[in-house]
């Protein structure tokens, strides 16, 4: 009865479905490509913007609990906020505190409002009697003047509070570009051409913003040092792995203890320390003046009156989407939320994860566990992780149950060799696609990839869902795998392979905490479930 009641909801119904219709649709339901879709729907729905600032912000008359803390309304809030994900957290804040809101300013991307109308959001739109006034700005994810325009409006704003004021902060992922302040002498140009050359060079998110903080008036603790001596409560959509809150939109909110000898580190690994501004020398030597006993006092003051509190994150999608793959009827194992490392490496740790799963040998050749504890380290997964994963896959395949569904998240990379169009999660679907046709796999598995934010690069896509009848299909159609990996080309491979059925596309969500992995392993006579 649980499950007809949970479907019935799935369906968004008021009342519980027949139990005939519900064995119907249960059946309907039953291809694990649609089960995998629901799965990747449910892990998107539950790190919805509204949903985690409702879930985070608890309402007693003119108390505000948050983060365990109780903090007391008094026509004394102010609000900013700045990345993809904002305006939707900033529609749900000001439904359950905007009674006392004085003023608000949110920097979010060119654009979004209607793009955000168009897709049927309005719920994440302001009400035209909003306080909080939205700028949008860096076009294709890059720093723009208008984002400094927006930037500054939002130090002004927190410059001029008191003690008795309180300061909510919403940061989502594409909040650095969102938010650029370069320190004086250095100009925007300047700052965005050092952060486009480091990316690319290949520079990871965490090294980006390592030397996107040292530059900036705002990021690493600047915009909290501005508030001072306001009480800072800071909700954060996270998109980074691990959810570093230094590093999350540049962390802010979270004073960092930066050495200019660490930026320079960054800038010499990737040949840069010698094309850059003369500018930039004079911000790091600068910078020395701040580090060190200063930010070690200003970290101590920022302890009383900053609150950081992580809302939304890869490891919350993954926990959504376990328990909506309980209520479908497999069974839920989450690998990591940190996956991340060369697309070829984790698309090959799949396959032999697959493998693993349904190979009919009582004992599982000891090379393939090797190869798989191997591969762990390179793709972010600890052994530890493996080995409980592993375990779980043997209990079960034992017990003969059902359908596992391995869940896992984080971001891979993808170096590019081609010009085709196509995005990480695209690319990983289809190298795993090609990992499942390897004959010694002999798996029945589907594996979907998608971005949680509904576009996996520069493709109107969130990703794929493929299996090991991935090649054979191919080949029927004329289409050659291995050419589309060459070029990157897996979003045109994929919008041909018949008519597009294997794309993920959800549109815009609204949200970001990277991309969702679900693999569907039958362990037992199910094999045959397609
Ligand atoms: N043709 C392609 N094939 C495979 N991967 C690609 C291709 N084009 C771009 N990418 C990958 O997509 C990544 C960019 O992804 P995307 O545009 O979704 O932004 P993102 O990394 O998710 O950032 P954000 O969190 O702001 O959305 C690039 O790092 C690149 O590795
Ligand atoms: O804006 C950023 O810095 C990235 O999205 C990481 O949070």
């Amino acid at each position: 009865m649980a499950q007809i009641i949970a479907l019935s909801r799935f369906l968004h119904l008021k009342h519980p479905l027949p139990v005939k219709l519900a064995s119907l649709c249960f059946r309907s339901m039953s291809s694990l490509d649609t089960r995998a879709r629901a799965v990747f729907s449910a892990a998107v729905e539950g790190v919805q913007p509204d949903i985690v600032v409702r879930r985070s912000l608890e309402r007693h008359g003119d108390k505000l609990l948050v983060g365990g803390q109780s903090f007391t309304l008094a026509n004394n809030l102010y609000l900013v906020g700045f990345g993809k994900a904002v305006l939707g957290m900033a529609a749900e804040a000001e439904r359950i505190v905007g009674d006392h809101l004085i003023k608000g300013v949110v920097s979010v991307p060119h654009g979004i409002q209607k793009t955000l109308y168009i897709h049927g959001k309005e719920k994440m739109l302001l009400k035209k009697n909003s306080r909080i006034t939205v700028m949008e700005g860096a076009k294709k994810n890059l720093p723009d003047t208008d984002a400094q325009k927006s930037a500054e409006c939002i130090r002004e704003l927190a410059s001029g509070l008191t003690e008795k004021d309180l300061l909510l902060v919403l940061i989502s992922g594409g909040g650095s570009a969102l938010l650029p302040a370069p320190a004086p002498p250095m100009s925007l140009q300047e700052k965005q051409d050092v952060t486009r050359k480091l990316a690319a060079a290949g520079a990871t998110i965490q090294e980006l913003n390592t030397v996107r903080r040292a530059l900036s008036l705002l990021k690493g603790g600047g915009l909290a040092q501005c508030a001072n001596p306001a009480q800072v409560v800071a909700l954060i959509l996270s998109d980074v792995i691990g959810d570093p809150l230094d590093l999350i939109a540049s962390g802010p909110t979270v004073m960092s203890d930066f050495k200019p000898e660490e930026v320079w580190a960054i800038l010499d690994r990737y040949k840069l320390s010698f094309s850059l501004p003369s500018s930039m020398n004079e911000v790091l030597s600068k910078g020395r003046a701040h580090y060190g006993s200063q930010v070690q006092k200003q970290a101590e003051v920022q302890k009383d009156h900053v609150l950081n509190v992580v809302i939304g994150s890869n490891t919350i999608a993954l926990e959504c989407a376990s328990r909506k793959a309980v209520e479908l009827g497999l069974r839920p194992i989450i690998l990591s939320p940190g996956i991340c490392g060369d697309v070829h490496s984790v698309a090959r740790l799949y396959g032999l994860l697959s493998r693993f799963a349904c190979s009919p040998e009582k004992e599982t050749p000891p090379e393939l566990t090797a190869e798989i504890l191997q591969l762990g380290p390179e793709v972010g997964v600890e052994s530890w992780d493996l080995c409980r994963t592993m375990n779980m896959l043997v209990e079960e395949r034992k017990e003969g149950w059902g359908v596992t569904c391995l869940l896992a998240g984080g971001e891979p990379t993808v170096k590019l060799t081609g010009k085709g169009r196509g995005g990480r999660n695209q690319e990983l679907a289809l190298r795993v696609g090609l990992e499942l046709s390897r004959d010694e796999v002999k798996s029945a598995a589907v594996f979907l990839s998608g971005g949680t934010d509904g576009q996996d690069g520069p493709t109107e896509a969130a990703g794929a869902i493929t299996d090991g009848e991935l090649m054979k299909e191919a080949m029927s159609q004329g289409l050659d795998i291995k050419v589309s990996l060459i070029d990157n080309d897996s979003f045109t491979f994929f919008s041909q392979l018949s008519e597009g059925r294997r794309l993920l596309m959800p549109g815009l969500t609204g949200t970001n905490v990277m991309d969702v992995h679900a693999m569907l392993l039958p362990l037992s006579a199910q094999r045959d479930f397609q």
